[in-house]
């Protein structure tokens, strides 16, 4: 495999890289500017489904880092390992090794509630709308229940029914119209604006997006990105954008990464990634989609 290319200030880089890279991903001194978010040396391995002890590694030494107010595209084909990457950020899968600093905060070293207090600003979205919302709760259950889990104005339901309140009017929808719906009263659109709601209310500085806009039509997926970008600017959040798409990516990211079986192999400014991709798999990535323009 190629050398991961990697054409920023703090590179992208996978385990093996130059000794630039490994350099740039060497723990923060003081006085060192600090990232909103940097991994470093990210393993993952999972168990070979009847494979007795055999594991398969997932995730091979990936390391980057998100800066405040970004948006950032991780893309690369099927079973690359985007969304375990996704799901390990925030917190919803262990890594094998690794460090994440948010913040410069060493959040894997943290246990219990401090943990928990320093996830709070880093909030997932998902790609299905009608599996990640419980049919049973009404918008302002599901909306209130990140509030419910981190105990946040616990014993005080007016202050969190006005928080709900301003969440989803943040992602405009009319709190007096949705609040008493159930989901499955809502179409696509309107659920995956609950959905950014629920990680909205927590405050966020980064969001973790898989594929937010894969299951929704053309036009109801700009207007999410549209409402993605202006709370971003309004409230200075980062994304990690997880996707297929290099059109969207293009639309939508400054930055993109791409990862290929587990490995970084190439990043930088999306549209000189895309215009002059440099690592094989990003040339036949993007040769690919090319191709299927001409249909
Ligand atoms: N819980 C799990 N147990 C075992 N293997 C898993 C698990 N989760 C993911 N994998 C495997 O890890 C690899 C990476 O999966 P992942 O979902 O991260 O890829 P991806 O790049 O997001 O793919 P896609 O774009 O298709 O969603 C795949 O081979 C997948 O089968």
């Amino acid at each position: 495999m190629s050398a991961p290319n990697s054409r920023q200030n703090q590179p992208d880089s996978a385990a093996g890289a130059s000794h630039e890279a490994a350099a740039a991903a060497e723990p923060l001194r003081s006085g060192q500017a600090q990232s909103l978010l940097r991994i470093e040396g990210l393993h993952k391995t999972y168990a070979v489904p009847g494979g007795r002890s055999r594991r398969s590694e997932v995730l091979r030494g990936i390391e980057f880092t998100v800066e405040e107010n970004e948006t950032v595209g991780l893309v690369g084909a099927s079973g690359a390992g985007k969304s375990t990457v996704g799901r390990i950020i925030a917190g919803l899968e262990r890594p094998d090794s690794g460090a994440m600093l948010f913040r410069g905060t060493d959040i894997w070293k943290l246990r219990g509630k401090q943990r928990n207090e320093a996830m709070r600003p880093i909030q997932m979205i998902f790609q299905d709308p009608y599996e990640s919302l419980s049919p049973w709760m009404t918008i302002e259950q599901l909306v209130a229940e990140p509030l419910v889990i981190q105990r946040v104005q616990a014993g005080n339901p007016a202050a969190r029914r006005e928080m709900v309140r301003q969440a989803l009017s943040e992602v405009s929808l009319q709190p007096d119209r949705y609040m008493n719906r159930h989901p499955h009263e809502l179409s696509g659109g309107e659920r995956q604006r609950v959905g950014l709601a629920r990680a909205f209310i927590c405050q966020p500085q980064l969001i973790i997006a898989d594929e937010p806009t894969s299951m929704l039509d053309p036009s109801l997926r700009l207007e999410l990105l549209e409402l993605m970008n202006r709370l971003r600017q309004r409230h200075n959040i980062a994304y990690l954008f997880i996707t297929h798409d290099i059109a969207l990516t293009r639309g939508f990211c400054n930055r993109m990464i791409v990862l290929d079986q587990g490995v970084i192999v190439e990043s930088g400014p999306t549209e000189q990634v895309i215009d002059e991709p440099q690592h094989p798999f990003t040339q036949s990535l993007i040769g690919s989609l090319l191709e299927l323009n001409r249909f």
